[in-house]
């Protein structure tokens, strides 16, 4: 299979001269949910922020597969328009649609994560989790091949944050996409096919979840 999402040398400092990510080399195949671990500080947001284009690497390549959908940590962060279904909309103005097409798009995005009958209702009348949800959403109204979650579940409550992760592989297994998820907690990795974990900027270890998770248990992950 091919590879969505591919990462040579990645080396990137930010102004005050701090080295954070150093000769990172990486790749998801298409079709494929990879987590991305480690301890607070060792880089994780910022290699998701360069895979997205929201920050310029200072040497190396990236190739992601076009359109990319990014989930942040804090849906309020994402989510601007008042209600569920304006706000999916609203991701689609760029494109040259019709009211129609729009609609239809809407529909089938908010089907996809079981929330068209929320479509009416007011983003602040949603659970953390719905707007996890309505954020993703976003995401597959525009066709976006690679999903780059940055800890979507870090406010979620436990039964909230395993019904998400459980909708994302569904999502990714049953549309053919690929999607990197950033994250704290261990239990997460029994829905992926493969991790990496990072420290202090370097990739050090990277493949089978169950092997990473049993080695994260042993050293205890800090988060
Ligand atoms: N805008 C910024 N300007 C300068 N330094 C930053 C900026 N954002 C992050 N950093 C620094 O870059 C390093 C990596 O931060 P990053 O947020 O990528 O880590 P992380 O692994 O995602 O951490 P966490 O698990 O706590 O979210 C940290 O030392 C952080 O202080």
């Amino acid at each position: 299979m091919a590879d969505a999402l591919q990462v040579r040398n990645l080396c990137f400092s930010w102004a005050n001269g701090e080295d954070v990510l150093k000769s990172c080399t990486l790749e998801v195949p298409q079709g494929e949910f990879w987590m991305l671990l480690g301890t607070n500080g060792s880089g994780k947001s910022t290699l998701l922020r360069l895979l997205a284009g929201l920050l310029t690497p200072k040497s190396g390549e990236i190739n992601v597969m076009p359109p990319v959908g990014f989930v942040f940590q804090n849906p309020d962060h994402q989510l601007v328009m008042p209600t569920v279904g304006a706000d999916v909309a609203f991701g689609l103005v760029e494109e040259k649609l019709s009211p129609s097409q729009v609609r239809h798009r809407v529909a089938e995005a908010l089907s996809a994560v079981n929330l068209l009958e929320l479509q009416r209702r007011p983003i602040y009348a949603l659970s953390g989790g719905q707007k996890q949800r309505v954020a993703i959403a976003g995401a597959i109204a525009r066709q976006s091949e690679v999903l780059l979650l940055d800890e979507p579940t870090a406010l979620l409550d436990p039964d909230s944050q395993l019904d998400l992760v459980a909708q994302v592989k569904r999502l990714v297994k049953s549309r053919n996409l690929t999607a990197l998820w950033v994250t704290h907690r261990l239990d997460e990795l029994n829905y992926c096919d493969g991790a990496f974990l990072l420290e202090k900027g370097f990739l050090v270890d990277r493949g089978d979840p169950k092997r990473l998770q049993q080695r994260l248990m042993q050293v205890g992950l800090a988060s």
